[in-house]
């Protein structure tokens, strides 16, 4: 059973020429944590803006609880708020930024304090309450402001690119963080992120947005194994498109290895093959025979090993695990074999 919270209803945005949101359309379920990704000049900010209040849209209306908000200014909305750059007050202390917007609600001064002390509490930093925010490290900066944003018990909690200021462990342990938080609360969230690992790690629904428009909307999961059309494909994970050309009986050829294409096409059909770094494996090739490459790069990144694998006109990436010992170098001569269950096949645009 569907719960929507939040019901954006065919929302267009134009700046003067410049369409930033075409018609878009998303239900955001209660308690749910939703990413908005997509590449630079998607759209999401100019999305989470004109949910926040901050932008109107140009046609369109949002619907909360399945009233229409489209006309409530930003501060009556309830929404708690956490930008890249915080807008924490430096000079004020740790409990005081936490209190402000309790302080906003005339609510009464005991009722502050215990809420300022639950929240320091769930961020883990109840001894530095009375510290001013000048001198706390970023990832404790970045904690008094999701708490600020908590501490008025928002009805959505709004982010945008909260992390992406943060060195890569801390946004590691941030994101593990934001994550519980917000399961602990149970707060709707939207949250925009351009950072693909971390829309994966944190989102129920993950939403991709290119050309202003909605290309999918799905869990992480569902948008990585069966991504909607080329364009997902290619901006989530290493994907490789190779062009390909349907022959009789959905044949595919795909490096030379034969298989089925699941949908229907007419033979004859140019279409986009998705295939995914990971999901190709090489082995040692003779000169003469077919569906071979060669290794223009190659490198050990701990966790996993890469490989750039020139096939025709194209370089192919390719993944290995940490713990397969095949070694491939540059200039090696190999054969590629992809995954055929996981490969995705789309019409070319
Ligand atoms: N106030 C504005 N005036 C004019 N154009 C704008 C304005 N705000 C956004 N745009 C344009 O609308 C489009 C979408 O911008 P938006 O900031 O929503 O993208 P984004 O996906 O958040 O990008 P980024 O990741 O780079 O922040 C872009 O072409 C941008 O230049």
């Amino acid at each position: 059973m569907t719960n929507t919270h939040l019901n954006i209803e065919a929302v267009s945005k134009s700046f003067g020429p410049v369409t930033a949101l075409n018609r878009v359309d998303l239900k955001i379920e209660r308690g749910s944590f939703v990413c908005l990704l997509g590449p630079s000049g998607c759209g999401k900010t100019t999305l989470l803006r004109i949910i926040a209040g901050f932008e109107k849209p140009t046609e369109g209306r949002l619907l909360l609880d399945g009233a229409d908000i489209s006309e409530v200014p930003p501060h009556k909305r309830g929404f708690g708020m956490v930008f890249q750059s915080l807008a924490l007050f430096p000079h004020m202390s740790v409990a005081e930024n936490i209190a402000y917007g309790l302080k906003l609600r005339r609510t009464t001064a005991k009722e502050q304090r215990e809420r300022v002390e639950e929240l320091l509490n769930v961020v883990e930093l109840p001894h530095i309450a009375d510290r001013t925010v000048s001198a706390l490290s970023g990832g404790q900066r970045q904690r008094v402001a999701i708490a600020r944003a908590l501490a008025i018990k928002p009805k959505l909690f709004l982010l945008d690119e909260p992390l992406s200021a943060l060195d890569a462990k801390l946004r590691d342990n941030m994101q593990i963080e934001l994550r519980r938080l917000q399961q602990k609360f149970g707060v709707t969230t939207v949250l925009v992120t351009h950072d693909q690992t971390e829309a994966m790690m944190l989102a129920d629904e993950l939403v991709v947005l290119d050309h202003g428009k909605v290309q999918q909307a799905a869990t992480p999961t569902q948008v990585y194994r069966q991504p909607a059309n080329s364009l997902v494909a290619d901006f989530i994970g290493a994907a490789n498109l190779v062009q390909a050309e349907i022959g009789q009986n959905r044949q595919l050829a795909i490096f030379g290895n034969s298989f089925k294409a699941a949908a229907d096409y007419e033979p004859g059909t140019a279409v986009n093959v998705a295939v995914r770094a990971e999901n190709i494996s090489l082995r040692p090739a003779q000169a003469n025979e077919g569906s071979t490459g060669r290794v223009v790069f190659a490198r050990d990144l701990g966790a996993f090993k890469e490989w750039l694998v020139s096939v025709k006109d194209q370089e192919i990436r390719v993944r290995g695990s940490a713990s397969d010992d095949s070694e491939f170098q540059v200039g090696d001569l190999v054969h590629l074999t992809a995954d055929p269950a996981r490969l995705a096949v789309f019409p070319v645009d």
